[in-house]
């Protein structure tokens, strides 16, 4: 996963399937004002504890705008060839709910359904999953929705390693209950969105099993 080479950056098409830039022009209280945004997909996210293990499943990835995010911090984000020795992949490899854009017209449900076969390898029907909350991924550029999943697995629903479809490259991992509340509460090592923090905290106060 970390064997990542010859990066380079580009303009963006006009026919991105995944982002559509554009701007909206607005009056308030008589002040004229122009917003930059983003057009992109709504996205499903889904919490996973497995009751075997008594452990919970996320995904590590690696993330190419943590990477050039990462490096930009450094003030080398106009280099044409980003030097990966100097920069390592692993800055980038997050640590993730299993989550998947909705691009297909399903039930979001059945998306997060899918997503936990495809990227995490457990097959369950879609009346185990449960829906948490709703919330705005972003507020700034996109506004777009994040549905929240939860759900339980034993290891008797393992069908497949998990790690994506088509060209994906996702590394399936199973953390204990310990470690992860260590991460929440201190901040340590986190190179996670906010809907993995978001999405463990709601577990330790809703659900985490009785020691
Ligand atoms: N070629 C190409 N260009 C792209 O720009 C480009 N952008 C994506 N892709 C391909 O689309 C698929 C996207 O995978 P998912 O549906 O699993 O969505 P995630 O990337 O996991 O994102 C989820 O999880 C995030 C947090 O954990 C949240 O922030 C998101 O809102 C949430 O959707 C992959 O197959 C990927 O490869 C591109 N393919
Ligand atoms: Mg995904």
């Amino acid at each position: 996963m970390e064997n990542i080479s010859n990066i380079r950056y580009g303009a963006l098409p006009s026919n991105s399937p995944y982002i559509k830039p554009f701007r909206m022009r607005y009056v308030q209280d008589g002040i004229t004002k122009d917003a930059d945004l983003l057009k992109v997909h709504d996205s499903v996210c889904i919490i996973i504890y497995n009751r075997t293990t008594k452990k919970l499943i996320f995904v590590r990835q690696f993330r190419p705008a943590v990477y050039y995010a990462a490096v930009s911090e450094n003030g080398s984000e106009t280099d044409d060839n980003v030097n990966s020795t100097k920069y390592p992949p692993k800055l980038a490899i997050t640590l993730e709910l299993c989550a998947g854009i909705v691009d297909k017209d399903l039930p979001l449900k059945e998306i997060a359904r899918e997503e936990i076969l495809e990227e995490c390898g457990f097959n369950i029907s879609s009346d185990r999953i449960e829906e948490v909350m709703t919330y705005r991924s972003g507020v700034d550029t996109t506004g777009a929705t994040q549905t929240m999943f939860y759900c339980e697995v034993t290891d008797d629903d393992r069908v497949t390693a998990g790690g994506g479809i088509d060209d994906e490259i996702i590394e399936v991992i199973e953390l204990p209950m310990d470690e992860v509340e260590h991460m929440v509460k201190t901040g340590a090592n986190v190179v996670s969105p906010p809907s993995f923090l978001l999405g463990v905290l709601w577990f330790l106060s809703n659900k985490k099993p009785q020691q």
